[in-house]
């Protein structure tokens, strides 16, 4: 059973007395809000943050201070609230992400703000990547800008299936309804051309409070659709991995001779005593014996827990391995295809080799930028290397066998990390999006040979049975650079 199934059985109603406990699914609902500088982001998470009682009572009072003279409604700003938000932008940290907690009477929330600067895609990207839903800000008055589609695009491209549009603002408007529905209907088309069908648009205003907690159908009269928290209550929590059993060794745990265990978070399906697991890369097969968490001896474990694993025979594991269900493994190859973020001013370069880090496992790999988006034409253009923010697409060529699941159906064990072994900084954040063509029949140098011809002739090869039929030539060649341009040559001819 897939986790979303899971889920569904378990948030149902009440089950009958009979049935065995289940575990309530306590993760809170993730999302990420973008929209231009102005659109009222933080007026709208302070609004959020108010209405819901998360603030404190020190902070309501400071806000209420602050915020006296500034607004001529008599409202607090809201956007204070993120004050501290403003002061870590200005010291310059990295990765700009602040994630801020509130509760409804029905479900739990995590809201990440990033800034809504162009240059800071990749906070955005950050941001995205762990959400289950996107809040579009646009200003009722202004409509959708170049940077909405920016944003819906990066939000859709981060796996984000499900949108909000606040049209916020619409105080400002009279309450327009003929300039919120052409808003509304512009954005669904550019959602759907996105991929995304599942749309909300909502009328707001974040400064006074309508639609967002409470109901603006006091001076909204014509509107009949949900608030914001209503349609957050609703939203699906967006399922983060719909492979086999996964568990990333974290620590392989011997406190005696007796016991050896394997530790980590699952990350991805269940696992049970009795379940056959193979541990990647080495390929062992073993049976789990039991499942300790760190109070008792559980008969289960499912994505999310942390715990350690013990097997029925002696297998050789260690920290940076994959401990993955026997009958639904990830890929492994020596070569996969992935879109990354570059986070630093060097970009990425052709043919760099990068310390590549997913989970605790790091390997060397080589990357080769392949094309760039275009987030104004949400077109790819081929490039050959990326700069600071750009989303490219590129090829990784592994020295040593690597092991992924694609990111839409896991996004633990199908996200990765850049980074520079000459620097130490994170270089790329990066999904994997698919196994390379078959080049696991090659040794790694033969693969880099090949990944670093033209992008085109490199995919020509892929695509084609050429190659595959000549694997044992090319392997008994034991290629040089020049050797593998005479093979190519020749298949081309
Ligand atoms: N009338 C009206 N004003 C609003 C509304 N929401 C926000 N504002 C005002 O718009 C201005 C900008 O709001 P912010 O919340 O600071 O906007 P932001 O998008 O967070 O801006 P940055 O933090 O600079 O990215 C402030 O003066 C707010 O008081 C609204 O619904 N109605």
């Amino acid at each position: 059973m897939t986790q979303t199934a899971t889920l569904a059985v378990i948030t149902e109603a009440p089950l009958a007395d009979a049935a065995p406990a289940v575990r309530r699914d306590t993760r809170p609902l993730r999302l990420i809000t973008c929209g231009s500088v102005d659109d009222g982001k933080s007026t709208l998470i302070g609004r959020l943050l108010w209405d819901t009682k998360a603030v404190k009572e020190d902070q309501a009072a400071t806000l209420h201070r602050d915020s006296g003279k500034q607004n001529d409604l008599g409202l607090p700003d809201f956007a204070l609230l993120l004050d501290g938000l403003q002061a870590e932008r200005e010291q310059g940290i990295t990765i700009d992400v602040a994630y801020r907690y509130f509760s409804s009477e029905k479900r739990s929330f995590i809201v990440a703000d990033t800034p809504g600067h162009e240059q800071y895609t990749r906070n955005m990207a950050t941001g995205a990547s762990t959400a289950d839903l996107a809040v579009l800000l646009v200003d009722a008055r202004a409509g959708l800008l170049e940077q909405t589609r920016r944003h819906a695009t990066i939000a859709s491209l981060m796996g984000i299936k499900q949108f909000v549009l606040a049209v916020n603002k619409i105080d400002l408007t009279d309450y327009d309804k003929a300039g919120f529905e052409q808003i509304a209907h512009d954005f669904k088309a550019l959602a759907l051309s996105l991929g995304v069908r599942q749309v909300t648009a909502i009328p707001m205003s974040a400064l006074k409070g309508e639609n967002v907690v409470y109901s603006g159908q006091a001076v909204m009269p014509w509107y009949d659709g949900p608030t914001l928290i209503e349609t957050l209550e609703l939203a699906t929590q967006r399922s983060n991995q719909t492979t086999g059993f996964r568990l990333p060794v974290q620590r392989v745990c011997r406190p005696g001779e007796s016991f050896r265990g394997y530790q980590g978070t699952v990350a991805g399906g269940s696992v049970k005593p009795g379940d056959s697991v193979a541990i990647l890369p080495s390929g062992q097969v073993a049976n789990v014996k039991q499942i300790v968490t760190f109070d008792l001896v559980r008969n289960a474990a499912v994505s999310g827990d942390a715990i350690t694993l013990v097997l029925d025979r002696q297998v050789d594991v260690s920290r940076g391995d994959l401990i993955v269900s026997v009958d639904a493994q990830p890929q492994t190859g020596l070569a996969f295809d992935a879109q990354l973020v570059a986070l630093q001013p060097e970009g990425i370069q052709p043919g760099k080799r990068y310390w590549l880090k997913a989970g605790a496992r790091r390997q060397r790999v080589q990357v080769q930028p392949v094309s760039q988006l275009d987030l104004h034409s949400g077109k790819w253009n081929p490039v050959e290397s990326l700069s600071m923010n750009a989303i490219g697409k590129v090829h990784l060529a592994f020295d040593e066998l690597a092991m992924f699941d694609p990111y839409e159906q896991n996004r633990a064990t199908g996200a990765f990390i850049l980074i520079d072994p000459d620097t130490n900084n994170t270089v790329a954040g990066g999904m994997i999006t698919a196994k390379r063509a078959d080049l696991s029949g090659l040794n790694a140098g033969e693969a880099r040979v090949i990944l670093s011809l033209p992008a085109d002739l490199a995919d020509q090869l892929m695509a084609t049975e050429l190659l595959a039929s000549r694997r044992d030539e090319v392997e008994s060649r034991r290629l040089t650079t020049a050797a593998a341009r005479d093979l190519i040559d020749g298949i081309d001819g």
